[in-house]
């Protein structure tokens, strides 16, 4: 399993001094040497966190692969086309979220999205959607032509009930496996942290995870370094145990 890091938050700590540091760049660069297989970071609309300079400089020395998460905008689609990402996750924006609340919706805008989808992947670039782990969602997201999905985790993370918690999770897995028969690669992420990522990371058909915001915080005690390591060596204890469960 995968372990995308999502390095946005190490920009909302620099911005708030308007300082050079933490860079971004340097997380990316260290992430990648301690154990991140891919980096992740959203180009907001509003630019609360991550820059324009940020992206473009990190794409120039990533070893791994840039996962760029992106609002279904024209301003968005060109600059992705001018910095050539690997992937591309297109994620709905509402620029007085907190943070990213539902997933994107595919059904009630499949000729927009299908259009993104295409010229994303006319310029080579892998595309993914940011959605619900909803059935219509997911077929849409395949009649669209996207080839991989990232399910949101955030109802799951942020269920405050094991009963909540056990039937977002059941819905995620059940996603996973509708979005696999269907050819998709699945991806999760959202609010996942060290305490909650087991059960998830315990899902055969999901792929990788992107996590930032956790990963982030626990590096201001442990470095970041050994949160990466923390988080990769509890996702490998899940699938392992999980590859045992199953025989
Ligand atoms: C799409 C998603 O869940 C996150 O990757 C997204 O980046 C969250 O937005 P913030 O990082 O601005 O909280
Ligand atoms: N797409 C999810 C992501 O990249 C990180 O989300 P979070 O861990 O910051 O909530």
């Amino acid at each position: 399993m995968l372990l995308g890091v999502n390095i946005d938050h190490v920009a909302t700590l620099r911005n708030a001094r308007g300082t050079t540091y933490p860079s971004p760049l340097e997380a990316a660069l260290l992430a990648e040497t301690h154990g991140a297989d891919l980096i992740t970071l959203h180009l907001r609309e509003d630019r609360r966190h991550i820059k324009d300079a940020d992206v473009a400089l990190i794409k120039q020395v990533l070893k791994t692969r840039m996962n760029l998460e992106m609002a279904l905008t024209e301003e968005m689609l060109a600059h992705a086309l001018v910095i050539q990402p690997e992937d591309v996750c297109l994620v709905p924006e509402k620029r007085e979220e907190v943070t990213t609340e539902g997933g994107l919706d595919v059904v009630g805008q499949r000729k927009k999205v299908a259009k993104y989808v295409k010229k994303l992947k006319e310029a080579g670039i892998r595309v993914s959607l940011f959605i619900d782990a909803d059935a219509d969602q997911i077929i849409a997201a395949h009649e669209v032509g996207a080839p991989v999905i990232e399910l949101h985790t955030g109802a799951y993370a942020d269920a405050d009930n094991h009963e909540k918690q056990a039937y977002e999770l059941a819905r995620i897995a059940a996603g996973a496996e509708l979005a696999a028969e269907l050819g998709l690669v699945v991806n999760a992420g959202h609010g996942l942290n060290i305490h909650n990522v087991t059960p998830i990371a315990q899902l055969s058909h999901i792929r990788e995870l992107n996590i930032g915001h956790a990963l982030i915080a626990q590096s201001v005690f442990l470095g970041l370094p050994e949160a990466i390591r923390q988080m990769k060596e509890v996702m490998h204890r899940a699938r392992t145990l999980a590859a045992i469960q199953e025989g």
